[in-house]
């Protein structure tokens, strides 16, 4: 029973607001957490503050600890969000964005991970996007999977080039926001690299079988040649004159 003095509202809209303050007091204090961090990292040296293993690893404990109304594809975007913006804070970057076919959904994509305080740069064919990364100190990329490509754009991946460091949706689900199919890419980041999957660059004249553990992500035919991008768990070459390109952290699985 509620006395006249008891207002339920006004009680959970204090009990909200407690709330609130607690999680940006939390925000404000990681920020300064940060700035620690950024001394003891000393990121000028490989120019990206990125980390995508840590943040694999991240992610994995959000989702596990998840529970409740809010949906974890909420709670996935405001912290990529927070991630992101710190990243950013450390060593300025730009997000090289592949707009092509799907523009709008890419442009979707790459708010839901990075939110608005990184800067998105356009470019309408994923080669561009992996020589804008090259161009660049520690700009990231973001090229949409699509299996059968207009050009075979991974083979500027590799050696001292940008490499796969990502692959999204990390939690991928029938009906989560901005689902399209991603490879994030960045130059070389050391062991800061996720490599549970590795990626590979590999070429035949169309008669090569791969292991039944590869996965192809893409394909392009010409001239009698074939080039697929192809994805195995662990770090054996699919085939002998495989090139690596890059490696990511396995998509959670519940
Ligand atoms: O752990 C780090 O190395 C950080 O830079 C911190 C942080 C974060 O904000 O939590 C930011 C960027 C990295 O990609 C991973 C994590």
């Amino acid at each position: 029973m509620n006395d006249a003095f008891s207002d339920p509202l006004a009680d959970i809209r204090r009990e909200i607001d407690r709330i609130d303050e607690a999680m940006h007091l939390l925000l404000m204090e990681r920020g300064a957490v940060i700035d620690r961090l950024v001394e003891i990292k000393r990121t000028s040296e490989t120019g990206s503050a990125f980390r995508p293993a840590r943040e694999a690893d991240m992610m994995r404990r959000l989702a596990a600890r998840h529970q409740g109304r809010l949906p974890l594809a909420t709670a996935e975007h405001l912290w990529r969000t927070i991630i992101a913006t710190f990243t950013h804070v450390q060593a300025p970057f730009t997000l090289h964005v592949e707009q092509g076919a799907r523009a709008l959904e890419m442009h979707d994509l790459a708010r839901f991970h990075v939110g608005f305080d990184v800067p998105l740069e356009g470019h309408g064919t994923a080669a561009r996007v992996v020589e804008a990364v090259r161009g660049s100190t520690g700009d990231l990329g973001l090229v949409r999977i699509d299996p059968a490509p207009a050009a075979a754009w991974w083979e500027g991946l590799g050696g001292d080039g940008p490499h796969v460091m990502a692959r999204l949706p990390f939690f991928p689900g029938p009906q989560r926001p901005a689902p399209l199919d991603a490879f994030v890419i960045a130059r070389p980041l050391g062991p800061a690299a996720a490599a549970e999957v590795t990626v590979w660059s590999t070429t035949d004249d169309g008669g090569e079988e791969l292991g039944n553990e590869a996965e192809t992500i893409a394909t392009v035919t010409r001239n009698g040649q074939r080039n697929r991008l192809v994805a195995v768990r662990g770090d054996a070459p699919p085939a002998p004159d495989a090139r690596p390109v890059g490696g990511y952290a396995a998509p959670f699985a519940p």
